[in-house]
């Protein structure tokens, strides 16, 4: 197998708060392969937008990297200088945000916020940037005439398109997108994640999809790597995850979500409870407190991220029970109230 584009391994970021630390990331592993959408799902709060900050080392202030290495084509994005990332964004790296507007400067000319990387990260001359931009308006599906257009001028799903221009402006080997459809309806989400896919595929490029809708990452992701508090629960092919769930907060996901694709008739079913507070996370796992599974020893000792099986990582002390599990977890009366 070739190298992976980007290799994670045993990341923390702790958020430094007077008096207390947020460990919003807590020793995280996973790789992305070249030429792959990775899925990175997980509640709000889990430290996704932390993790995905991190691949551009664009996060707050008091946000340190405390542990580990985000190795990106042979360079650790942990411990390169400012300077070097300073290189990387933009050019390998390229951040999509939830909300266009937040990337889209709303007194500008979206034509001039393109010409602003073109020009200013990528060297090009004023003919050559209009000629790209009008390029990668047709790359999403949008005319070039609508480059002169202001970003309000645009719909909600348009200003994300505008948003995925923008980041392949440069050709990137790597787009990390954080929850890029959230605020848009399943219609466009649909037909937003397809052009994703669309020009994944003909680029060759690697694109992280942050969300926390598992509905999603069935749609258009490889692979998925499971966050629950900080951690990395489980790590495999988006078809196995799906078919095949060991640990159960992946289960419990897929039961809460309805399905993209069919715009969800299906009963949904909430995990009830809440994630543990990243200042003060509880002993053993820490799931447990909401797991319909959880035994006395879940309780008291962290199980580790184990591989299990063939190109699958869980951490879960009952994952070789996960058969039986999974047969109960399909149940809505496992996990109590139901939607
Ligand atoms: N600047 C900050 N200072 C202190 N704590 C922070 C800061 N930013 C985020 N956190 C905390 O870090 C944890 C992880 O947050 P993060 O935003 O990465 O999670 P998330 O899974 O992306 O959630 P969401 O989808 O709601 O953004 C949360 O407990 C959050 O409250």
């Amino acid at each position: 197998m070739s190298q992976p584009l980007l290799s994670v391994k045993n990341l923390s970021i702790v958020y430094e708060v007077p008096n207390l630390d947020v460990v919003a990331v807590s020793r995280a592993s996973f790789d992305v392969p070249r030429g792959s959408i990775v899925g990175l799902v997980g509640e709000s709060g889990c430290g996704k937008t932390t993790m995905a900050r991190a691949f551009t080392r664009i996060i707050s202030d008091n946000a340190k990297i405390t542990e580990g290495s985000m190795d990106f084509d042979g360079k650790d994005l942990a411990k390169i200088s400012e300077r070097e990332m300073n290189d990387l964004r933009w050019r390998d790296i390229a951040f999509v945000p939830q909300s266009a507007m937040n990337s889209l400067d709303p007194v500008y000319r979206v034509e001039y916020q393109m010409h602003e990387v073109l020009r200013g990260r990528g060297g090009m001359s004023r003919s050559q940037a209009k000629a790209r931009a009008a390029e990668l308006f047709e790359m999403v599906g949008i005319e070039a005439n609508r480059l002169r257009d202001f970003p309000h001028q645009f719909s909600g799903g348009m200003r994300q398109r505008v948003a995925i221009a923008l980041a392949l402006a440069l050709n990137p080997k790597l787009i990390v997108a954080d929850e890029p459809v959230t605020a848009l309806d399943v219609i466009v989400q649909r037909q937003i994640l397809d052009q994703m896919r669309a020009l994944q595929r003909d680029l060759g490029i690697s694109i992280i999809m942050v969300t926390h809708d598992i509905s999603v990452v069935a749609y258009i992701c490889d692979r998925t790597v499971v966050m629950y508090a900080g951690e990395v629960v489980e790590d495999c092919e988006t078809a196995t995850l799906l078919s095949k769930p060991l640990h159960p907060y992946t289960m419990g996901l897929k039961n809460a979500f309805p399905d993209i694709a069919s715009a969800g008739t299906g009963i949904l079913t909430p995990i009830s409870g809440a994630p543990p507070d990243l200042a003060r996370p509880p002993a053993g796992c820490r799931f447990a407190a909401r797991c319909p599974f959880a035994l006395d020893h879940c309780r008291s000792v962290s199980p580790t991220l184990m591989s299990f099986g063939d190109d699958h990582s869980v951490a879960c002390h009952r994952a070789h029970e996960a058969e039986a599990l999974r047969a109960q977890a399909a149940l809505p009366e496992t996990w109590g109230e139901i939607l």
